[in-house]
């Protein structure tokens, strides 16, 4: 037997940066959280602890913030993809960055001055980026999480596998509500217009999932990752993870009581998980960009 070093990737995690854009009194607000994964020419530093190769995750973290005070924050895409071009290009050693944004959204309170903000939600925009640095390939996947939606009506579950561990009852008429985590990767990471792009392929899942009578949630995800491929051409694949956020009709006849699809009981777990991607077939398989 051999023991060799094997993939390995080194960075800064979780870098909270925010960024204050003054107009005159009213204030624009961006809350990222930023992580980097470098990897390259490492083996010294693993083998030998020669750390001539390594870019420190403290001169990474610097980064983020001078850049976020140089260039400003665009869409996270943008943001990601600077920094992760500035990382492989400016140093020899590092062959491929890695940049994952996270990014929380603030809205202005109405009755307040213009630098008075309120956290909208739960729901956080996300970008992932790898580059390999100039003339090499890139990608860039865009998505969301925490986007929690629910139908109070048109979801059945029926006609399903029936074994000796059964006791689920078919249903015509249930609640269905998931917590959406989204990602979709650009056909061509260079030319999409993140910003546009994110807002429709946002408003194609929550029409989709609100437009879809649905015989199952996934029925539902297939068709909610197939409106944003049918509508957004920038747009080659789109994987979707989604909980069922199940809501059983309680029983009330202990009291007394009907419950004609009225009261239900919100189990937090376990719960059922429904992933899937949906994909243009003719696109090139690029596995790395989801890593
Ligand atoms: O939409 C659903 N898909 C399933 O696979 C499933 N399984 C289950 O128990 N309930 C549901 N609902």
């Amino acid at each position: 037997m051999a023991i060799v070093l094997g993939p390995n990737r080194y960075g800064k995690a979780e870098t909270r940066v925010v960024h204050v854009t003054r107009d005159g009194d009213v204030h624009h607000l961006r809350d990222l959280n930023v992580g980097i994964s470098l990897s390259g020419d490492m083996d010294e530093v693993h083998l030998t602890g020669d750390n001539a190769a390594v870019l420190p995750t403290d001169s990474q973290k610097n980064t983020v913030f001078a850049f976020a005070r140089e260039h400003g924050i665009g869409e996270i895409e943008e943001f990601a993809l600077l920094l992760a071009r500035h990382f492989t290009a400016a140093q020899p050693t590092i062959r491929h960055a890695r940049v994952e944004i996270e990014e929380y959204s603030w809205s202005r309170i109405p009755s307040g001055s213009g630098h008075s903000f309120v956290r909208s939600g739960t729901e956080v925009r996300t970008a992932l980026v790898h580059s390999d640095g100039p003339g090499g390939a890139e990608s860039v996947v865009s998505g969301l999480k925490d986007l929690v939606v629910l139908n109070s009506t048109g979801s059945e579950f029926h006609g399903f596998i029936r074994d000796e561990y059964t006791t689920l009852q078919p249903t015509d008429d249930r609640v269905l509500a998931t917590e959406v985590t989204a990602r979709w990767r650009h056909r061509d990471p260079g030319r999409s217009e993140y910003g546009g792009s994110f807002a429709a392929a946002r408003r194609c899942l929550l029409e989709a999932f609100a437009g879809t009578h649905s015989l199952s949630l996934q029925q539902t995800l297939y068709a909610m990752g197939r409106r944003v491929l049918e509508e957004r051409p920038e747009i080659c694949e789109v994987r979707l993870t989604m909980p069922n956020k199940h809501h059983f009709l309680v029983d009330l006849e202990p009291f007394g009581l009907d419950n004609d699809n009225e009261v239900y009981f919100a189990a937090d777990r376990p719960y059922g998980l429904i992933e899937g991607t949906v994909l243009d077939d003719a696109a090139p398989a690029v596995p790395a960009a989801w890593t």
